[in-house]
């Protein structure tokens, strides 16, 4: 019996460092582009065994220790393992709560969320790749979860990795479609995990979480710009030491006004909560000299600027993607956007909304 299960890339569409503070507002989309996990039982004897197709495949061999899942012998977890790793510990602990035998499993990952070179877009892997993971298990054990376990597993796995991680993109990656998202605080998480273990964890108050689909808006396209840069998420959020309270205050309030926007399928409000969106991470980046806006970004959002889209970076800026949200009733402004991007040195990205369940449109 071979198990498979994908989850879908995203791309912020706001909020972005204000929802690493617990309890702020985030704005997400779900893309099709995939990880996808599989499993399949192991010969006996054969425990378990971890495969990913980054950097031309890379295996690992765990074994049980205690409680805990480790490498066997002496082998340290690869970089390109981690969240994988995470994952299957996380389960793996769970299944031993709730006393399921652990028979042996080959659970093999890959994505395509880079390019053919293997460079990364900022489309979320490690989200993608947990939340992917997650699920095959969960059904390869029969463990019956429903999105928000799975959501909840998944971010138990990634702050293992990245305690700060605000889980945006866990959670997009879990439902599909558009989705607002206010992170839950994970010190309270990570403190109940280890004092009450998975399955008490899964089933208590998380403080802060909320998580609410939104419409997929029907009169403006999404238009994705690959700068060609990778970034690093994390060192850009250490960089953002100092009191942000000011920032945070004024991100979720526009991020407010953008789901009440989205939920209207006003097309002009959610331009203009776009645009203040971008001006408050421009402002940021003044003020706190993180390198959110590279030269490329500034460009791709002068580009949108230019031809009346709401142009913004998605995530954490300093490389990765940028957004513009423009009216699909402009196809040739839609077309001198793409142009001008091009001529920037900038990759259009050709990603549609990887609808949630049940999403009509
Ligand atoms: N195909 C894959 N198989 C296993 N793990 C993956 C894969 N793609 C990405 N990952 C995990 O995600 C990490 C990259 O995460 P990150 O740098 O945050 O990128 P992203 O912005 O795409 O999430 C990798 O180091 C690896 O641990
Ligand atoms: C700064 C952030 O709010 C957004 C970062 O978004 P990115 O899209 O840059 O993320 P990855 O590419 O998956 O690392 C940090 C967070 O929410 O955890």
């Amino acid at each position: 019996m071979t198990v498979s299960c994908r989850a879908p890339g995203k791309l912020f569409i706001a909020g972005e460092y204000a929802v690493v503070e617990p309890g702020h507002l985030a704005v997400l989309t779900a893309v099709d582009r995939y990880a996808t996990a599989t499993v399949t039982a192991a010969e006996p004897g054969d425990g378990i065994t971890l495969h990913s197709d980054l950097n031309g495949g890379v295996t690992l061999s765990c074994g049980r220790h205690g409680d805990e899942l480790s490498p066997t012998s002496d082998a340290v977890v690869p970089a390109s393992l981690s969240y994988v790793f995470a994952a299957v510990s996380v389960v793996h602990r769970l299944l031993l709560e709730r006393a399921v035998p652990v028979s042996g499993f080959r659970l093999s990952v890959t994505a395509d969320l880079g390019d053919a070179d293997g460079r990364k877009f900022g489309l979320g892997s490690s989200a993608a790749v947990t939340v992917a993971t997650v699920a095959a298990l969960g059904q390869h054990f029969d463990l019956g979860l429903d999105s928000m376990d799975r959501y909840r597993l998944a971010l138990l796995a990634t702050i293992a990795v990245n305690p700060r991680a605000s889980g945006g993109d866990v959670a997009v990656s879990t439902w599909g479609g558009w989705l607002a998202y206010r992170s839950p605080d994970r010190a309270q998480v990570a403190a109940s995990l280890a004092r009450d273990g998975v399955d008490a964890t899964l089933r208590s108050p998380w403080p802060g979480l909320s998580v609410r689909p939104l419409p997929t808006p029907t009169e403006l396209t999404l238009q994705v710009g690959w700068t060609g840069n990778p970034a690093s998420t994390p060192a850009l959020v250490a960089g953002l030491d100092g009191d942000r309270t000011t920032f945070r205050a004024h991100s979720n309030e526009c991020v407010e006004r953008l789901v009440a926007a989205i939920e209207a399928d006003d097309a002009h409000a959610v331009r203009i909560e776009i645009d203040s969106a971008r001006a408050l991470l421009v402002d940021l980046d003044t003020i706190s000299g993180l390198g959110i806006m590279t030269p490329r970004l500034r460009a791709l959002c002068d580009a949108g600027a230019a031809v009346g889209a709401a142009a913004k970076p998605s995530g954490a800026g300093g490389g990765d993607c940028g957004i513009a949200l423009i009216e699909r009733t402009r196809p040739a402004a839609i077309a001198e956007l793409t142009g001008r991007w091009l001529t920037a040195g900038i990759r259009p990205l050709p990603l549609r909304t990887h609808l949630a369940e049940g999403d009509p449109r």
